[in-house]
């Protein structure tokens, strides 16, 4: 295990501190007009994917300061520690080995002393069957008819993780399947898929990492009862139910074949588990070749992660100019902004993922702490979300520190269509940072005819301050390999943070309560009687739900 150290006690803390006040008003612009090489010296390449950073409120010695921090929290120890499966996770006892699923060089990892690579190679070679199997027809449904719709029934890590990818690489999507996913308990949401799928050709995949979670399993049950009222014979339901999790008692019970199921293991969280078999619609959607490198994508962004120095180090410097911000000038927020529709559910993505993580007051030392962790994670793909909230980031009263992020290569090169979007990503991240001045704003307004007390109401609403930072994340083309680096690039940015906040990532004891309670309430609601056991507003409310729905 890592040392437990809070990070404002580190003597870097407190430089930054100071180095903080130094430079809080020191613009951008000023920064760029004195030094030609700052382009250079704060953007770092990796395989197709360039990260440009110069457009942050840093000099050197900030840069410094930030890494000294890393130093002084024992990353490097951190780092090793999660790699060689030692139990990190340690409020619920486990290691965190999401890298052991994609750790295509294949080298030993042991947990308990035991290597799990075997049981990830076996299962991802059943996968690639299964994938083949259904992708090539020759899976067949109980009439003997090819699968033509997958739909995955899951929730958080086992929902949002195959949605991201399925959308994100649509192009690569084969022909003659598609992919649904139903998450909500919401009846809305399995009733309308089922509208949309055939029993005959549809194969539905039960993700879950427990196969316990409500939403899950009342979903599943949902559409295993509409696939019976069909297809009558119980025998029928190996051909198009299968699950996914780590709980082989729980889908024996369920009645799905456990010869159907596809099994991982409990070092991998949730919201890491695209990577394991809870990628199987993945596989059956884009095929397992472009699973696979988006495994090595992910992969060889780990190498990099563990063996670059941190000046160098990608995941580990936006790791720290999330904290500068967040810690140091008191931003409360992260945009992640991806101009590129087919990631428009990247962010949502990566609201489970960061939020999840590091939204924890408790350190390891089980004290509160006393500065900020994790941040509000938000965003929209460009240029939607210009025409939408940028105002706020442009002049609103609260810093949004914001990852731009584009590929170079559309897979639709339909007329100017991308220059026009990539005009829009190199523009606001202009504007962000240089703003409008007065001047500039006087040099405008003199074309327009406004007589002089006209310009002087005016103008101070068209000044911009500018100063607002952003990563620019440009790389060439949205192919498996590369979306599955990003992804890694992000998820070990969540973890550095983690690790330096002093806080515990990979537990989520914060989403118990609502369900103990809604499990507590559910009888409640059924009869006709009031309810008075909850406080006063809870009481009212389910009383008015109930007469309304019994009026
Ligand atoms: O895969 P399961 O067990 O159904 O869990 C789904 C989700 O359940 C939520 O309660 C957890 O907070 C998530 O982390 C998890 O991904």
């Amino acid at each position: 295990m890592f040392p437990s150290t809070d990070p404002t006690t580190t003597s870097a803390w407190k430089k930054l501190k100071n180095h903080y006040n130094s430079i809080k008003s020191t613009h951008l612009k000023e920064l760029f007009a004195g030094d030609a090489d700052r382009f250079e010296k704060f953007s770092l390449r990796f395989e197709n994917i360039l990260v440009d950073f110069s457009k942050n409120r840093i000099t050197g010695e900030t840069r410094d300061n930030l890494l000294a921090l890393a130093k002084e929290t024992d990353l490097k120890v951190a780092i090793d520690a999660m790699f060689s499966g030692e139990p990190i996770n340690k409020t619920e006892g486990r290691a965190v080995l999401h890298t052991a699923l994609r750790n295509r060089s294949n080298n030993p990892v042991k947990v308990d002393g035991e290597d799990v690579m075997p049981a990830v190679n076996a299962v991802l070679e059943k996968m690639k069957q299964f994938s083949g199997a259904v992708l090539s027809g020759e899976w067949k449904g109980y009439t003997s008819k090819q699968i033509t719709s997958i739909v995955n029934i899951g929730i958080g890590g086992s929902d949002l993780g195959p949605v991201m990818v399925t959308e994100a690489l649509k192009a690569y999507q084969k022909p003659g399947i598609e992919v649904h996913f139903v998450s909500n308990v919401d009846g809305t949401h399995i009733a309308e898929t089922l509208k949309k799928v055939d029993p005959e050709t549809t194969l539905f995949m039960i993700a879950s990492k427990t196969f316990t979670t409500q939403e899950t399993m009342t979903n599943a049950h949902s559409a295993r009862d509409w696939f019976m009222e069909i297809a009558k014979d119980e025998e029928h339901i190996k051909k198009h139910f299968v699950a996914i999790s780590t709980n082989d008692k729980a889908v024996a019970d369920f009645g799905i074949d456990t010869q159907n199921m596809f099994g991982f293991w409990d070092w991998v969280g949730g919201r890491y588990s695209l990577w394991s078999a809870i990628g199987l619609s993945i596989a059956c959607t884009i095929g397992y070749e472009n699973f696979e490198a988006l495994l090595e994508g992910a992969h060889a962004m780990d190498n990099h992660f563990k063996s670059q120095p941190f000046e160098q180090n990608i995941p580990v410097i936006l790791a720290l100019l999330g904290i500068w911000y967040n810690n140091f000038f008191e931003a409360e927020s992260h945009a992640l902004l991806p101009y590129d529709q087919y990631m428009h559910r990247f962010a949502a993505y990566f609201q489970q993922g960061d939020m999840e993580s590091n939204g924890k007051y408790v350190d390891r030392n089980g004290k509160k702490v006393n500065y900020q962790t994790g941040p509000i994670i938000w965003g929209e793909p460009g240029t939607n979300g210009q025409h939408a909230f940028y105002q706020l980031i442009h002049q609103g009263t609260k810093l949004i520190p914001c990852d731009f992020l584009a590929p170079a290569i559309s897979h639709n090169p339909l007329g100017d269509h991308h220059d026009k979007l990539m005009a829009n990503f190199f523009a606001q991240t202009e504007a962000l940072m240089n703003g409008k001045t007065e001047e500039e704003v006087l040099g405008e307004l003199k074309d327009q005819k406004l007589s002089e007390s006209e310009i002087n109401e005016l103008k101070t609403f068209k000044v911009f301050e500018g100063n607002r930072p952003t990563n620019s994340i440009l790389f060439k083309k949205l192919d498996p390999r590369t979306l599955g680096s990003l992804i890694a690039m992000y998820e070990h940015k969540i973890f550095v943070q983690g690790v330096i906040w002093n806080i515990y990532s990979f537990d989520q004891w914060g989403v118990e309560l609502g369900k103990q309670l809604a499990k507590k309430i559910l009888p409640e609601l059924s009869g006709k009687e009031a309810v008075s056991s909850h406080d006063g507003s809870t009481n009212g409310l389910i009383n008015s739900y109930k007469s309304f729905r019994n009026e």
